[in-house]
Order: structure tokens, then C-alpha cells, then sequence
């Protein structure tokens, strides 16, 4: 293929709210880079357990197929991945970011340069996705290959690829391609980056963020509704990230308003939505410990600086900013053990595929009845395995065009 953008078909890119009726989405089937996990590295790679690769494909083609279901069209990330790296100047970029790992030195990097160069555009993709594992480098003899634990990679996986949420973040016709705080992520966005930089698809398209930036997750970022986000502070998203990220959505005319809301430093509530998801233009789904604890920082813009007020607490600055009379926080009614599990196992994680309609693990039951009785209708999936990564359907899914929400 040639290396430019030719045959551009115009498709829609356009989120301004978790709630809208939502019609396109980008997914990561889990593949290979799975079962590289074992429970010398899990931690490390961030896996709790290690997930039967098998089932969690089932369970994953099983949510594909309930969005499908609902009109949703489903990218996947290794297909339109492949179709970039047919063009020279990307497969360039993609190799160039990959060697540049000062754990190597220049005799294993010409050594990877060179078998990277000499993959099809497909096993490339592979690589890129499920990293390169020492005994698969038969032609590296030099010092830092022999020094190296047979066992390690050189490139690494990437299992967390799985939770699209976080590499990436449309809002409104704008992505935020982030700058992942873990080191075994941080690979993510230079893929998912390299697509929006490349594909026909997104032919146009200038990010609003880029991964060099001060950190921020997707999984931290709240489309409240349009002109009004919420961003997580924790174990992930920087205040120094919020604040550049405030500053970038405010100058790109995308949002009048960043609420800044601090959230535990810990496993448990990595992101934002670990604890709070929306359900509807005005109603959340929180993990009743913290619903009427949380707070949040008002950021507005003023004068070519920012202004912060607060805090205060987290649903009172919503409701205002959102211009609502209350935001309705459903109540999910749980005693503090169940809660405290089902937060666990992303209860709290819905994707909304409309209003009042989202898709939600099948092993929270209690969360999931108090969803229904609320009047929200709820699309079940498996998740026994997926949910090994601490992830639940919001976490997998990277929502690229929704309907305005009404
Ligand atoms: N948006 C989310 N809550 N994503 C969940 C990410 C889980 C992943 N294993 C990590 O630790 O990074």
C-alpha cells in the first residue's frame, strides 16, 4: 500500500457523553500476549490472577456480540492496527518507538531492529501486541542477550490492552491519546496513537492529548455530559495531568468545565470508574461507601488561566456544573462486604449503551437487581476470567461515535 491516506470513507467520531446512544466502539479481543501472563509476572503486568485465555476469548466474543446486538458497530484494535502497519512511514514509527528501550544495548537493538523489519504487517501487529519473549530471538548472541533471564521478555506484552478505556479517550470529535502511568501500559498508546495517527478512518483527526504529557488514563475520565468532565486523581491520573488536560480541553473549545476528583490511591479504585459510572444523562451508579464522601475541585477557565473552586462534595459540583437540580445516584443498597466485592469485581464498571441501558458482569448480582429496580435495563456478560485484570465493560471499551444525550 501506498503511504498515503487514499480512499478515505467518512466515518463519524464523536463523544460527548458516557450516556448517548452509542454507535461505534473499539474493542481489543484478548489474544496471545494473555498467555504470557504467569504468577512470576502478573503482579507486575497487573493481573491478579491468571486467566484462562480460552474463556476469556468466549466471554469477550460474548460482549462484542451483545453490543453487535444492539446496532453497535465493534472496531478491534489489532485489525485496524495491521492496516497501518501496511504503510511504510508507520511501520517506521511503530519499530522506532519499540527499540527505543534503554534495557537493551545497540547490539540486541540492531538485532530487533532487524527482525521486526522482516515481519508481514500481521505478525508485526502480533508482536507489537503480545511482546517477544527471549528463546523466540534465536539470532541475538550479543552481551545483554546472554546476561538476560531466559525467561523475560524483550518486548514486553501487552494483557492490559484488554482495558481500551484507558489508551485512549474521544471527547467530542477530538482523541485524547494518554500518557499511561504504569510502565507495563505505557506501550499501549503508542499503538493506539500510531491508529489515529495513520488510518484512513481517522483521517483528520488532531489528538487533544498525547502520551508525553503528564499522566492521565481514560479510565479516570468522566464525560458528565457535553462541556462538563470529571477526571480521577489516584494511583493513575496525576493532579499535575488533570490540570494539563483541563488546560488542553479548555483551549480546544471541547469543555467549560473539569471537575478534579480525588479518588483512593489504591488497587481497588485505580481509576475513576472503578467507583462511579453513569447511567443516564442525570444518574450515576457508585460504590455506596464513597457516594456521599467523594469531592471534587470546580477547574473553569479564566483570563488564559485556570480557576479552581472547592471542594465540595462530588455530586453537589456535578449536578452544578451539569446545570441539573440534583445528579440521582442510584442506590445500589448493598451491605458494606457485599459492596466492597462487587466493587471488586467492577459492579460498579457499566458501559452505557443508551440511556438506561448498560452492560454490566454477570456476577454482581446484588449491584445488578438494584440497577433494574432503579429502571435501568441491564445486558449481562461473563466475566469469571476477563475480570482477572480488574477491569469490567467500561474498562474494555473504548466508546469512538455516541448520538448527542437526550
Ligand atoms: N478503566 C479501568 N478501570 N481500567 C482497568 C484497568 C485494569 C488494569 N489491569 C490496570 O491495572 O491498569
Amino acid at each position: 500500500m501506498e503511504s498515503t491516506r487514499q480512499g478515505t470513507k467518512a466515518h463519524g467520531h464523536r463523544v460527548t457523553s458516557e450516556v448517548g446512544r452509542l454507535r461505534t466502539v473499539l474493542l481489543h479481543r484478548p489474544g496471545a500476549e494473555l498467555k504470557r501472563l504467569t504468577p512470576r509476572n502478573n503482579d507486575k503486568l497487573l493481573f491478579d490472577g491468571i486467566p484462562w485465555v480460552g474463556r476469556a476469548q468466549e466471554e469477550h466474543d460474548a460482549f462484542a456480540q451483545a453490543l453487535r446486538d444492539r446496532d453497535v458497530e465493534v472496531l478491534y484494535v489489532t485489525e485496524l492496527l495491521q492496516q497501518v502497519l501496511e504503510y511504510e512511514g508507520a511501520r517506521a514509527r511503530a519499530i522506532a518507538d519499540t527499540i527505543d528501550d534503554n534495557r537493551w544495548g545497540d547490539q540486541l537493538r540492531r538485532v530487533v531492529r532487524g527482525y521486526l523489519e522482516d515481519l508481514d504487517p500481521e505478525d508485526l501487529a502480533q508482536v507489537l501486541v503480545a511482546g517477544l519473549a527471549h528463546e523466540e530471538l534465536k539470532t541475538a548472541h550479543g552481551l545483554v542477550y546472554r546476561l538476560m533471564d531466559r525467561l523475560d521478555f524483550i518486548i514486553d506484552p501487552l494483557p492490559n490492552l484488554l482495558f481500551m478505556r484507558d489508551n485512549s479517550a474521544w471527547i467530542g470529535d477530538r482523541v485524547a491519546v494518554t500518557s499511561l502511568a504504569m510502565p507495563a501500559r505505557r506501550r499501549e498508546s503508542t499503538l493506539t496513537g500510531l491508529i489515529y495517527a495513520w488510518h484512513p478512518r481517522f483521517a483528520g483527526v488532531e489528538p487533544v492529548y498525547d502520551p508525553s504529557l503528564e499522566h492521565v488514563e481514560g479510565g479516570d475520565v468522566l464525560l458528565l455530559c457535553p462541556g462538563v468532565i470529571a477526571v480521577g486523581t489516584g494511583e493513575r491520573t496525576t493532579p499535575a495531568g488533570v490540570e494539563r488536560l483541563a488546560r488542553q480541553v479548555f483551549d480546544a473549545g471541547l469543555a467549560h468545565t473539569v471537575l478534579a476528583v480525588p479518588i483512593m490511591q489504591e488497587r481497588a479504585t485505580m481509576h475513576l470508574d472503578t467507583v462511579c459510572t453513569m447511567v443516564d444523562v442525570d444518574t450515576v451508579v457508585m460504590y455506596p461507601p464513597i457516594a456521599h464522601s467523594l469531592t471534587a475541585h470546580t477547574v473553569t477557565a479564566a483570563n488564559g488561566d485556570l480557576r479552581v473552586e472547592g471542594p465540595r462534595p462530588f455530586l453537589e459540583a456535578a449536578a452544578e456544573a451539569m446545570g441539573l437540580d440534583r445528579l440521582k445516584v442510584i442506590d445500589t443498597g448493598l451491605d458494606p462486604v457485599t459492596a466492597e466485592r462487587e466493587q471488586w469485581d467492577d459492579g460498579n464498571n457499566t458501559l452505557a449503551v443508551g440511556p438506561r441501558l448498560a452492560v454490566a458482569y454477570e456476577r454482581n448480582i446484588e449491584t445488578n437487581a438494584h440497577l433494574e429496580a432503579a429502571g435501568i435495563e441491564v445486558i449481562r456478560i461473563g466475566g469469571s476470567e476477563l475480570g482477572s485484570g480488574r477491569g469490567g465493560p467500561r474498562c474494555m471499551s473504548c466508546p469512538i461515535l455516541r448520538d448527542e444525550p437526550r
